[in-house]
């Protein structure tokens, strides 16, 4: 087989604070997350594709919660790492499609940056990650502001 598919999903709840990390972006905005690490939920969905695309579990699994190591970690390090998991497979991401949901921060504005980071992180062409978003119509959890989700697809190559 050529082609791998997974996909992942994440959601943190808004909690105190001035910013949000989103694709290993700091996006301006009156709250913050409530998470162990810097709670980036664009790029713990696309580590959760990385990983389900190969069958090995969760970022739960990878990186408990219970560990201290990844208190406040920059989740950069994460996809890093699960980079370097597939890659010892013989794999890399051919690409990857992110959506963001929440009414507030914009996202919009910030994707191209969080694209370039990611794709840098994975090293990959630009062109093959796509980060989006959509607010849920002010219906549901994010739409009544109190959380932030994101869903993420990601194909594997062989490398
Ligand atoms: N947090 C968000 C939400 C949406 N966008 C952009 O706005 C467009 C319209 O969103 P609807 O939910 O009203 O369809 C959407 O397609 C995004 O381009 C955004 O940037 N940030
Ligand atoms: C990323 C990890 C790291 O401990 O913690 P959180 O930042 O709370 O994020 P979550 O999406 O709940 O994933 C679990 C953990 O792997």
């Amino acid at each position: 087989m050529n082609i791998r598919i997974g996909q992942g999903y994440d959601v943190h709840a808004f909690g105190d604070g001035d910013h949000v990390m989103l694709g290993g972006v700091c996006v301006p905005h009156e709250r913050g997350v409530l998470a162990h690490s810097d709670g980036d939920v664009v790029l713990h969905a696309l580590c959760d594709a990385m990983l389900g695309a190969l069958a090995l579990g969760d970022i739960g699994v990878h990186f408990p919660p219970s560990d201290p190591q990844w208190r406040g970690a920059d989740s950069r390090a994460l996809v890093r790492h699960c980079d370097r998991l597939i890659r010892a497979r013989g794999w890399r991401v051919g690409n990857a499609d992110v959506t963001v949901v929440c009414e507030r921060p914009k996202v919009g504005p910030h994707a191209p940056a969080m694209r370039e980071r990611i794709a840098e992180d994975l090293g990959v062409d630009i062109d093959a990650i796509s980060v989006k978003a959509t607010t849920s119509e002010k219906l549901g959890f994010t739409g009544r502001s109190e959380g932030i989700a994101a869903m993420a697809v990601c194909l594997l190559v062989r490398a």
